[in-house]
C-alpha cells in the first residue's frame, strides 16, 4: 500500500451515524470477557462469573450476642430483683471453645460473645442483669429478671440456609460481598478478568513523553490518557507506543496486539488527511469499497506482513461504523478484526476523551460481566448553567462541571472545550448532550448529561 492508495482510501465515502445506534453495534459486537479466579483479596470490584452460595447455614450454631449466662428461661420465670433466681455456675465458655457441661434445671453457663450456646439453654441473660454469689461453697449466679426464651442468641441459619445463593453471575462484588464469601470459605473466587487493552498512538509527529519537544513535533499524550481511563475501568493497559502514518506499521502492530489482547485502542489517523493511516486501514472492510472488500482486504493483511500468520485476518472482521454523528470525534471508527473489537479514536484529545467515555468504558463494563443495559454510559438530567450554541448539526458532547444547588443538579459547560483542547479534560465531571439538528441550548434548559 503506498501513499497513493492511503490517501484514496481516507478520502472514500463515509456515512454518519447517530451515537445512540453506534454504542449499540459496539455493545453487539461484545462477546463477555475471560473468567478466572482471583484471591478473595482482589475480588471486590470485579464481577462475579459464577454463581456463590452458602455452605453452611449461617450463623452455624446457635451464638450468643452477649457475654453473660446461659440459662433455661425457664427457671427465671419469677425472677425479680427482690427475689432473683438462683443458678449454680456449671462452666465457662468463650468465644471458639465449647462448653464442658450442658445447662441443666437450676444452673447456668457463663458465656461470652459469639459463644456457642450449650445445649440445654434458650436465653442467655447479659452481665449487668446478674450478681455473682457463692452457695454451699460453689460459684453461683442471681438472675434478677426474668428471661424471655430466645433472648441474646443468634439461632444457627438465622441468616442463610446450607446452599443459598447471596450472588449471582454479572453481580459487582461489593466488600460486603467479600465479608460472605470471606464466612463461607472461598479463599478464591471465579470473576471476570480485567480485560488487556492494547493502546497505540498513530502520527508521525509524534515525540514519546520524555523527549525534548522538536519543531512541529508534539508529545503523545493520548496514550498516557487512554491508559489511565483503562486503568480507572478496570483493564489492564499494554501501551504499544506509537506508530508512523504507515500502513505497514499499523496494519502490523495491530496484528500483534490482536495477539495479546482483548480490546484495541488506537488515536488519531481516523479523519481525511492524507496521513490518516487508521481510515485507511479500516477502509479494507467497507463493503462497497472500490477495490471490492476482498481485494482490500488482502491489502491489508499483506501491510500488515500476515503471510506468517495465516488466518489472524480477514476472518471475523467487520467494520462497524467509521463515522458518528458527534462533535467531538466525528471520524470514530469501530470494526470488529480477528472477532476482537478495535476502537479507533480520534488523534485530537478531546474527541479521543470523549470516543474513550461512549465507547471504550462500555466496552470494558461488558467485557468484565456488565450487561449491555449496565455497561451503558450512566446519564442523568441537570439544568444548563450558562448558554451553548453551536454551529454543526451533529450531536454535541460538552465537558462539564456538576454541582448542585438548592437541590437541583446543575451542568456548567467547561471553557476550552474545542476537540484539539484538552485544558478541561481533568475538571470534567459530565458531558452535556446538545441533540442533534439544534442551535445549542440556553441558560436553564433541562440537558442530559453523562456523568463521568
Ligand atoms: N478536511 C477535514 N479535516 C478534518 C476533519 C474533516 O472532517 N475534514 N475532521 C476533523 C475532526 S472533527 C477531527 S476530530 C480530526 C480527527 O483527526 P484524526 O483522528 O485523524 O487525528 P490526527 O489527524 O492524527 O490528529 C489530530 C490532532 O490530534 C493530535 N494528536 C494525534 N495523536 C495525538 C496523541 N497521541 N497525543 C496528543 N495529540 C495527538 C495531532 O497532532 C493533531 O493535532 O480531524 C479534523 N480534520
Ligand atoms: O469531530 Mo472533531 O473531534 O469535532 O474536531
Ligand atoms: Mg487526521
Amino acid at each position: 500500500m503506498n501513499e497513493g492508495t492511503l490517501q484514496g482510501e481516507a478520502r472514500f465515502r463515509r456515512r454518519a451515524i447517530k451515537v445512540d445506534e453506534a454504542m449499540r453495534l459496539v455493545m453487539e459486537a461484545l462477546e463477555l470477557g475471560r473468567q478466572e479466579s482471583v484471591p478473595l483479596w482482589e475480588a471486590a470490584g470485579r464481577r462475579l462469573a459464577e454463581a456463590v452460595s452458602a455452605t453452611t447455614d449461617w450463623p452455624p450454631f446457635a451464638r450468643s450476642g452477649m457475654d453473660g449466662f446461659a440459662v433455661r428461661s425457664a427457671d427465671t420465670a419469677l425472677a425479680s430483683p427482690g427475689a432473683p433466681a438462683t443458678l449454680r455456675i456449671a462452666a465457662t465458655v468463650a468465644a471458639g471453645a465449647l462448653a464442658s457441661a450442658d445447662v441443666a434445671p437450676g444452673t447456668a453457663v457463663r458465656i461470652m460473645t459469639g459463644g456457642a450456646v450449650p445445649p440445654g439453654a434458650d436465653a442467655v441473660v447479659m452481665l449487668e442483669q446478674t450478681t455473682d454469689a457463692v452457695v454451699d461453697g460453689q460459684p453461683a449466679v442471681l438472675v434478677k429478671r426474668t428471661a424471655e426464651p430466645g433472648q441474646n442468641i443468634a439461632p444457627r441459619g438465622e441468616e442463610f440456609r446450607c446452599g443459598s445463593v447471596f450472588a449471582g453471575p454479572g453481580e459487582l462484588l461489593r466488600p460486603g460481598h467479600a465479608a460472605l464469601l470471606g464466612t463461607f470459605g472461598y479463599a478464591h473466587v471465579p470473576v471476570y478478568a480485567r480485560p488487556r487493552v492494547a493502546v497505540l498512538a498513530t502520527g508521525a509527529e509524534l515525540l514519546p513523553v520524555e523527549a525534548p519537544l522538536a519543531p512541529g513535533r508534539i508529545r503523545d499524550s493520548n496514550s498516557a490518557m487512554v491508559a489511565a481511563l483503562v486503568a480507572q475501568h478496570g483493564g489492564v493497559p499494554v501501551l504499544l507506543g506509537r506508530v508512523p502514518d504507515e500502513p505497514g506499521a499499523a496494519a502490523q502492530a495491530i496484528v500483534d496486539a490482536l495477539q495479546q489482547c482483548d480490546l484495541i485502542i488506537t488515536t488519531g489517523g481516523v479523519s481525511v488527511g492524507d496521513y490518516d493511516v487508521m481510515a485507511s486501514l479500516l477502509s479494507f472492510l467497507a463493503t462497497d469499497h472500490p477495490a471490492g472488500k476482498e481485494a482490500s482486504a488482502a491489502s491489508f493483511a499483506s501491510a500488515a506482513q500476515t503471510a506468517a500468520k495465516p488466518g489472524l485476518l480477514p476472518q471475523d472482521s467487520r467494520l462497524l461504523f467509521n463515522k458518528a454523528a458527534m462533535r467531538p470525534g466525528a471520524p470514530t471508527s469501530a470494526a470488529v478484526l480477528s472477532g476482537k473489537l478495535l476502537l479507533a479514536l480520534s488523534g485530537n484529545p478531546g474527541a479521543c476523551f470523549v470516543g474513550f467515555e461512549l465507547f471504550a468504558k462500555p466496552a470494558l463494563q461488558r467485557l468484565q460481566g456488565a450487561t449491555p443495559e449496565q455497561a451503558m454510559p450512566k446519564q442523568v438530567t441537570a439544568q444548563l448553567a450558562g448558554s451553548f450554541t453551536k454551529g454543526s448539526p451533529h450531536e454535541r458532547f460538552v465537558r462539564a462541571r456538576l454541582y448542585t444547588e438548592n437541590a437541583v443538579l446543575c451542568a456548567a459547560p467547561l471553557g476550552f472545550g474545542k476537540s484539539s483542547m484538552m485544558a478541561s479534560i481533568p475538571e470534567a465531571d459530565g458531558l452535556i448532550r446538545i441533540k442533534a439538528g439544534s442551535e445549542g441550548a440556553v441558560e436553564g434548559d433541562i440537558v442530559d448529561v453523562i456523568v463521568l
